[in-house]
């Protein structure tokens, strides 16, 4: 038998870090949706006891490195599932870009082998799994939106964004989500971003207000790391979009936008010298 999962790609509407803790992970609060872009994971079944990645894009690792072959091996392991499976990967979301695209593929994974296996695993278990893959894995595993809190793995799901368009600009260049996170000093954050700004807008459906709130306290170290990235979100504000914020560590920017009249001004803005520019919608 052969299967199908998505794999949509996430933002954070808001990322705040209360502290660094003892384990070395950051506690943080974030607001987390997702948007229309996304992989596509296709899984099947095979008799002989052995996972095989494929995937039409040459520059992710097809071993155990890979976030889906981490996945497959985890509930293979946990469940004692000696089948083995075929992954392929048709990646859309673009790598290491602050938008989970591997995150979200071994959540597809979990999600798709849970049905090819019938092994009836609840979400809740499908995220306790994926925690172990990786802090944004649980988030993924559900999508939709969501407080997140703890290293981003405690979930309280919330209303749907306004709906609106998002423009998604990916700079070429690989931003280590450890190096962004080592560089930020917790104690000194001078402006924590207003998560519960973001979630009463949300709540409120009032797209002004939210596009007002947006804030990531990673942003600041990655603009002062890599300019471009700074050039990419003024660029953005310039062509009009209504709020602009960097994507997770980065280096991802993405313009919200209401009105589909100026998604196309901003896209072709953007593409004049941005090879990675989408134009999408909010999952809602
Ligand atoms: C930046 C975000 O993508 C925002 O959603 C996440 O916080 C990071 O999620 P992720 O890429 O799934 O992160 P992980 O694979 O768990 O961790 C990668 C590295 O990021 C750092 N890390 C991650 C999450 C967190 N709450 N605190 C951290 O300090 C740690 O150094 C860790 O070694
Ligand atoms: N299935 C996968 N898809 C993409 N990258 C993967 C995958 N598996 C492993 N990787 C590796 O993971 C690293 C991060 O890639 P990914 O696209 O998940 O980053 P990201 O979007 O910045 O993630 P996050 O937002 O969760 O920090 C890359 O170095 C890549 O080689």
């Amino acid at each position: 038998m052969k299967i199908f999962e998505k794999a949509p790609a996430k933002i954070n509407l808001s990322l705040d870090v209360l502290h660094k803790r003892p384990d070395g992970y950051h506690e943080v609060e974030m607001v987390m949706t997702m948007v229309d872009l996304a992989d596509r994971i296709e899984m099947q079944e095979m008799a002989r006891d052995t996972i095989i990645i494929s995937s039409q894009a040459g520059y992710i690792p097809l071993d155990e490195k890979n976030l889906a072959f981490q996945a497959a091996r985890l509930i293979k392991d946990r469940y004692d599932v000696k089948q083995g499976v075929y992954i392929h990967l048709d990646k859309r979301i673009p790598v290491a870009a602050g938008l989970a695209g591997g995150s979200s593929d071994a959540a597809a994974t979990l999600r798709g082998l849970n049905r090819l296996w019938n092994l009836n695993i609840s979400n809740e278990e499908l995220q306790i799994l994926g925690a172990e893959l990786g802090s944004d894995v649980p988030f993924c595993v559900t999508g939709g939106t969501a407080l997140a809190t703890g290293r981003g793995e405690k979930l309280e799901p919330i209303s749907a964004p306004p709906q609106c368009w998002v423009v998604l600009a990916k700079p070429p260049i690989n931003v280590s989500t450890s190096e962004i996170y080592g560089k930020l000093n917790a104690r000194g954050i001078k402006q924590h971003p207003s998560t519960a700004g973001v979630l009463s807008a949300i709540r409120d459906k009032q797209f002004d207000r939210l596009c007002d709130n947006l804030g990531n306290v990673l942003e600041g170290v990655t603009l002062d790391l890599y300019p471009e990235v700074r050039h990419l979100k003024e660029c953005m504000q310039r062509l009009g979009a209504d709020g602009v914020l960097m994507s997770g560590s980065g280096p991802t920017v993405f313009g919200l936008v209401s009105k589909e009249a100026k998604v196309a001004r901003i896209y072709n803005g953007l593409r004049g010298f941005c090879k990675d520019v989408y134009a999408v919608r909010m999952l809602t």
